[in-house]
């Protein structure tokens, strides 16, 4: 089966701890690929090199790889080198995700669109609008994903809900559409799906304890302070 066959309808698990946090390490983030794998993930999506080559040691699922970096001169932080695409390829990610929007960048977005191919890889276009995904349909992406819509200055939100219309704009371009961000329980990963989505990334919601730990205290103190 294809990668996209073996993605679409399910359940993408990203697996990316609360950066220096107590589970930012390579044998936890592995460890929680393959609770997530136990419980019905259909893919996994995976941070860095290292936790990339420790998860794909354990698991056979599909793997979106992404790097994230802090640049000084530019707002992009998801893959937005071609070397950095290769060395996830190389640590096992089918699919490697990056960057889409059209902001000031180190490299072309078609510069790493050509590395992550001619690795062997599939690309997933990480987007913060309808016309980034245009964008990358254009210039060959596999995947296009909500990922980045409330992240740029250009769609920021005070909205923590999924962008159902935007998922709906994707779908309507015609690729493989991966919703993406704020899919913060399976009523929204259902709604995401009814709008349009092939497939559904799921992150803090699943794999940052500490920010769903948050969640579920405040609404107790608030509760205890409404006693
Ligand atoms: C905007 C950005 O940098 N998103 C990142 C992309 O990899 C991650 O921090 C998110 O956790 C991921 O997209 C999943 O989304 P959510 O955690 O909302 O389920």
């Amino acid at each position: 089966m294809n990668v996209l066959d073996a993605l679409r309808g399910g359940l993408v698990v990203s697996c990316q701890p609360v950066d220096d946090g107590p589970l930012d390490r390579p044998e936890i983030v592995a460890a929680m690929a393959a609770a997530a794998a136990a419980g019905g993930a259909a893919g996994l999506r995976i941070e860095g090199v290292a936790n990339l080559e420790a998860t794909r040691r354990c698991v056979d699922l599909p793997i979106v790889g992404i790097v994230k970096r802090d640049l000084a001169d530019s707002p992009v932080r998801i893959t937005p080198f071609a070397e950095d695409a290769r060395a996830l390829v190389r640590a096992g990610a089918d699919i490697v995700a990056y960057d889409a929007t059209d902001r000031p960048r180190p490299e072309t977005t078609a510069a790493i669109l050509a590395e992550i191919h001619a690795a062997g890889a599939l690309a997933m276009a990480d987007c913060a609008t309808r016309a980034d995904a245009e964008r990358a349909l254009r210039q060959g992406a596999g995947i296009v994903g909500t990922t980045l819509s409330g992240y740029t200055d250009e769609t920021a939100t005070d909205s923590d809900d999924v962008d159902t219309d935007l998922i709906s704009a994707f779908r309507a371009l015609g690729g493989f559409v991966m919703a993406e961000g704020r899919v913060n329980t399976p009523d929204r990963a259902a709604r995401a799906m009814a709008a349009g989505a092939d497939a559904v990334t799921v992150g803090t919601a699943l794999t940052r304890l500490e920010i769903m730990t948050g969640w579920f205290a405040d609404a107790v103190r608030q509760a205890a302070g409404r006693r």
